[in-house]
C-alpha cells in the first residue's frame, strides 16, 4: 500500500517554510492543495458589508443535522465585530449562546452594537439573525497589547509530531480498504470522506470505529484550517480558529459513554480567550477534555497549543446531548 502520510511540514510554528515533499505524486497533491487560498477566507469569512454595522453572512459545510455549523456562526460574528474595531487592538475573548438552530437555506445577519470604548479594552456585542429573530448573540472584547511579568501556561502534553500521523481523511481510506467492513460503517464513513468541511485534522488515537469502549472522555489532534491563510492578519487568524474549535469538540462528552449514541446535540454556548500570536493554517494541538457531564447536558474544555509549545487559546462549551441504546429500535 501507498505511503499515505502528507510530508509538507518541515516549518515550526512560526509559519513559512514548507517543503515541496518528497516527490511523491499524493504529497505534490497535498502540497497544491495547501497552495490554495482557505476557503473559510475566500468565502466563509468573507462578510458583505450591507449597512453601518450590519453585515450578511453566506454558508459553506452544513452538518448532517441540516442546522447551521456553530463554528461558522461564531466565527461570522467575530469577523463582523472586528470590523469595528481598529488594528492596535486584539481580540482576548468572546462568550456566544446558541439561541436557536441555523437555517441552511437562507443566509445569516450580523448586527454590531459598540457595547464600550475604553483605554484598553473594547466590547461589541453581536446578534446573528435569521427570520427576524436572534440566532446567536455574541460578546467579543478586544484589548491593546500590554506585556506583563506575570506570565505562565500549563506545559504542552508530549504527541507525536504531525508529520508522523494521518489526516482523518487518510485513516478512513486506509480503513475501507480492508475487508469486511459492516455496511453500516462503510455508509458512515463514505459519508465523512464526502464532507466539504474546510478543516484538517490528524488524531492521536484514532477510533474507526462505530462501537467504542467507554473512555475517559478526552482527546487530542492536530488540527489546522485547510488552505492557506498567510501571515499578516491576526485577527482572522482568531476567526479561523473559532471556526474551527466548534468542530470535533463537542462529541468528547459522549466519550464516556459507550453503547449509546446522541440521537440529538448541539452546542448551547461557546467561549474562547485567545492568548497570543498563532497561525490558524498551521498544525495546532487541540486538547479537548469534559470534565461533566449530567441532565442531558456536558460540558468540555479545549487548549489549542502552538507546536513549539506556546498556548494560544482555550476554549469552554456546554452541549446538550439527547442519547439512546445503540440497538434502540424506535423510529426517531
Ligand atoms: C458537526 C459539529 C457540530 C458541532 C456542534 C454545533 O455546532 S451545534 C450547532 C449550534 N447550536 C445550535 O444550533 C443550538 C441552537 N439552539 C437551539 O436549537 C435551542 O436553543 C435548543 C434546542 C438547544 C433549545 O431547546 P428547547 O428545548 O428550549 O427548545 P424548543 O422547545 O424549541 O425545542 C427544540 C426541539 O427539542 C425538542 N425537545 C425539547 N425538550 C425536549 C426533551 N426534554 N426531550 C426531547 N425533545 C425535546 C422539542 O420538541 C423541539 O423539537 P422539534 O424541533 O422537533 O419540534
Amino acid at each position: 500500500m501507498a505511503d499515505t502520510r502528507a510530508t509538507d511540514e518541515t516549518s515550526d510554528n512560526t509559519g513559512g517554510n514548507h517543503s515541496s515533499g518528497d516527490g511523491n505524486p499524493e504529497s505534490r497533491e497535498v502540497e497544491k492543495i495547501r497552495d490554495l487560498k482557505s476557503v473559510l477566507v475566500t468565502s466563509v469569512l468573507n462578510l458583505e458589508e450591507l449597512d453601518v454595522n450590519l453585515y450578511r453572512g453566506t454558508h459553506h459545510w452544513v452538518p448532517r443535522s441540516r442546522r447551521l455549523f456553530g463554528g461558522q456562526i461564531v466565527g461570522q460574528a467575530l469577523v463582523a465585530a472586528a470590523k469595528s474595531v481598529g488594528d492596535d487592538v486584539y481580540v482576548h475573548s468572546l462568550h456566544c449562546y446558541f439561541v436557536r438552530a441555523g437555517d441552511p437555506t437562507v443566509a445569516v445577519l450580523y448586527q454590531v452594537d459598540h457595547i464600550r470604548d475604553g483605554r484598553s479594552f473594547m466590547v461589541r456585542s453581536v446578534r446573528a439573525i435569521q427570520h427576524g429573530q436572534p440566532i446567536l448573540i455574541c460578546q467579543a472584547s478586544f484589548h491593546k497589547l500590554q506585556p506583563s511579568p506575570l506570565q505562565h501556561q500549563f506545559t504542552m502534553p508530549m504527541v507525536p509530531p504531525p508529520e508522523d500521523l494521518l489526516t482523518e481523511e487518510q485513516l478512513i481510506h486506509l480503513y475501507l480498504t480492508k475487508p469486511n467492513v459492516p455496511e453500516k460503517l462503510r455508509q458512515f464513513l463514505n459519508q465523512r470522506l464526502a464532507n466539504e468541511v474546510p478543516i484538517e485534522i490528524k488524531p492521536i488515537q484514532p477510533q474507526p470505529s462505530l462501537r467504542r469502549p467507554a473512555t475517559e472522555p478526552r482527546k487530542l489532534f492536530w488540527v489546522r484550517a485547510q488552505g492557506h491563510i498567510g501571515e499578516g492578519n491576526m485577527k482572522l487568524h482568531c476567526c479561523v480558529a473559532a471556526y474551527i474549535s466548534d468542530y470535533a469538540f463537542l462529541d468528547t462528552a459522549m466519550l464516556s459513554l459507550a453503547d449509546y449514541k446522541a440521537k440529538f446535540f448541539a452546542s448551547l454556548d461557546h467561549s474562547m480567550w485567545f492568548h497570543t500570536t498563532f497561525r490558524s493554517d498551521e498544525w495546532m494541538l487541540y486538547e479537548c477534555e469534559s470534565p461533566w457531564a449530567a441532565n442531558s447536558r456536558g460540558l468540555v474544555q479545549g487548549r489549542m497549543w502552538r507546536r513549539d509549545g506556546v498556548l494560544a487559546v482555550s476554549c469552554s462549551q456546554e452541549g446538550v446531548f439527547r442519547v439512546q441504546p445503540v440497538n434502540h429500535r424506535n423510529k426517531l
